[in-house]
C-alpha cells in the first residue's frame, strides 16, 4: 500500500495500491530509509555561475525556511574560501545558535590546514558543534590532474583527522568523485578512515556519472568493507544531475541506508545542478519514510527562487505553476466524480500522485478544446453556480472548442452573465 493512505481517516483502503511497495525476491538489501536530508543550497548550490549570491540577510532567511521545512542538517558555506565567506559563516552559525535551531551545522573545506582552521574558528568563536565536511578528490582523473597519488591522499586524510580531533570538530570525509574511483584506491582510503576513527564518509557522484545500479553497487561494497572490519560508519550521498539521474540515485542511496542524502533547493548547482532537495523531501513524505511540512517547503522554494535568480519551470514537480491543472475531458470527469464523493484526498489523487492539498494547493480543472461537459460542470460547482444548466454548459463548451488556450475565469463569467 502507498504511504499516503495514512494522511486521511475516511479512506477506503481497497482503492489504494502501488507497485512501488512490492519487493522482488532479488531486490537486496532490504531498504531502510532511515536517513535524512542534508541541505547544500548555501554551499554547493551557490557555486553555480548562474545563481545569484544572496545577501547575508537572505541567507539567514533561507536558513529559517530550511528549519521550518524540516531540514535537520545543512552545509552552510566554505569559510576557508576568503575572509568575507568566513565572516558570513560565523553570522549564520550565530543565527542558528541564537534561535535554538535543531540544525546540524556543516561547513565545507579541502583536506587542507587553512580550511580546517577556518571551520574550527566558527566552532570556537560561536561555541557551537560543527561538522567539518573535508573533501579530497579520489578518482584517477583527479589524481592525474593534481599529481596526487594514493599515498598523498591517505596522508591528507590522516593529517586532517588528527587536526579535527585536536580542535574538537567532527570530521566528515568527503570523497570527491567516488563514483569514478577504483576499489583499489578506495581500499586504501577506507583503511586510512578506519585507522583514524572516521565516523562519517560522504560518497560523491561529483559529475553525475552514476546509474541507480552503480549507486547501489558502490554503497553496498563500501558498507560491506566497513562491516567486515567491524568499524561503524555512517555513509552520506552527494549526487549531481548531469545525466538527469540525481534524484533516482539519491533515493536509491536513501533506500540503501545512507544517513544523510544531500540536495539543494530546486536542484540548483553547477552545470545541471545537484539532486533536488525539495523533490527528495516530497518523495520521502509521500512514501511515508519521514514527515515534512510540505507547505513550508513550498514557501521555501517560493522564497529561494527569486533570491537565487532562478525560474521554477511551470511543470516542475510539486512546485510548478501548472502541475495541478488538467483540462482533458476524461480526467476532468473523474475529478468531478471524485469531488462528489466528498474526500479531498481522493479528488487530489485520482489523476495525480502528488496530492495538491499536501502543498496547500488546489487540484484545478480547466476548460479548453480537449474538455467535455464535466469540466464545465466542475468549474460551475467550485465557483458556486448551478452545475446542470445544459444550455449554459453548451455555450461555454462551444467557446472552449474554438479557443487555442483554456478559458479564463473572467471569460467564463462573461458567458454566464450574457446567458442569464
Ligand atoms: C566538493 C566541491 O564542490 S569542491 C569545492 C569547490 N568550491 C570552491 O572551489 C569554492 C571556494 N574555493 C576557493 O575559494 C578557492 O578555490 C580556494 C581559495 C579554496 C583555493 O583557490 P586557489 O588559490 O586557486 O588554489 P588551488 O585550487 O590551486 O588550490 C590550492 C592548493 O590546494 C590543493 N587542493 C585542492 N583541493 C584540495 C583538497 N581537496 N584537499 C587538499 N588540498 C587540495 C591544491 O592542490 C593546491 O595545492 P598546491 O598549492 O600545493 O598546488
Amino acid at each position: 500500500m502507498s504511504g499516503i493512505i495514512g494522511e486521511s481517516s475516511n479512506l477506503r483502503p481497497d482503492v489504494w495500491f502501488n507497485w512501488n511497495s512490492i519487493r522482488c525476491e532479488s531486490a537486496q538489501p532490504t531498504p531502510t530509509h532511515s536517513g535524512t536530508f542534508f541541505d547544500e543550497t548555501l554551499r554547493d548550490g551557490l557555486q553555480a555561475p548562474n545563481i545569484r549570491n544572496p545577501t547575508l540577510e537572505q541567507k539567514l532567511t533561507i536558513v529559517d525556511h530550511m528549519v521550518r521545512s524540516g531540514v535537520r542538517s545543512a552545509d552552510l558555506g566554505f569559510p576557508g574560501s576568503d575572509s568575507a565567506a568566513e565572516r558570513e559563516c560565523m553570522e549564520i552559525a550565530r543565527h542558528i545558535s541564537a534561535n535554538g535551531y535543531e540544525l546540524t551545522q556543516g561547513y565545507a573545506g579541502r583536506t587542507h590546514p587553512a580550511d580546517i582552521h577556518a571551520i574550527c574558528e566558527i566552532a570556537q568563536t560561536v561555541g557551537v558543534a560543527v561538522d567539518a565536511y573535508l573533501f579530497i578528490g579520489v578518482s584517477p582523473i583527479r589524481q592525474y590532474v593534481e599529481d596526487w597519488d594514493s599515498a598523498s591522499i591517505r596522508r591528507n586524510i590522516i593529517q586532517s583527522a588528527a587536526e579535527c580531533r585536536r580542535e574538537g570538530v567532527e570530521f566528515v570525509l568527503v570523497l570527491e568523485d567516488t563514483v569514478r574511483c577504483t576499489p583499489e584506491v578506495l581500499t586504501g582510503v577506507y583503511d586510512a578512515a578506519i585507522e583514524t576513527g572516521v565516523r562519517r564518509i560522504t560518497l560523491c557522484d561529483t559529475v553525475g556519472a552514476a546509474l541507480p545500479s552503480g549507486t547501489r553497487s558502490l554503497i553496498h561494497w563500501s558498507q560491506q568493507y566497513f562491516a567486515d572490519r567491524g568499524h561503524p560508519i555512517g555513509f552520506e550521498w552527494h549526487g549531481h544531475n548531469d545525466r538527469g539521474l540525481a534524484l533516482a540515485n539519491s533515493l536509491t542511496a536513501l533506500a540503501m541506508g545512507c544517513e544523510r542524502v544531500h540536495g539543494t533547493i530546486l536542484g540548483i548547482g553547477e552545470r545541471t545542478g545537484n539532486a533536488s532537495l525539495d523533490q527528495l523531501m516530497v518523495n520521502s513524505h509521500l512514501d511515508g519514510h519521514a514527515t515534512y511540512d510540505l507547505k513550508a517547503l513550498r514557501d521555501y522554494c517560493a522564497y529561494a527562487a527569486p533570491v537565487l535568480g532562478v525560474d521554477i519551470p511551470q511543470n516542475y514537480p510539486a512546485m510548478g505553476r501548472d502541475v495541478f491543472k488538467t483540462s482533458a475531458g476524461v480526467h476532468g470527469a473523474a475529478i468531478l466524480k471524485a469531488h462528489e464523493k466528498g474526500d479531498v484526498l481522493v479528488k487530489d489523487s485520482v489523476y495525480s500522485s502528488v496530492p495538491a492539498s499536501f502543498l496547500g494547493r488546489e487540484q484545478e480543472v480547466m476548460i479548453d478544446a480537449s474538455s467535455g461537459v464535466n469540466n464545465v460542470k466542475y468549474w460551475l460547482t467550485v465557483h458556486g453556480y448551478e452545475k446542470d444548466d445544459a444550455s449554459l454548459i453548451k455555450k461555454v463548451l462551444a467557446k472552449a472548442k474554438t479557443s487555442s488556450a483554456p478559458l479564463a475565469d473572467e471569460l467564463i463569467r462573461q458567458i454566464i452573465a450574457t446567458a442569464e
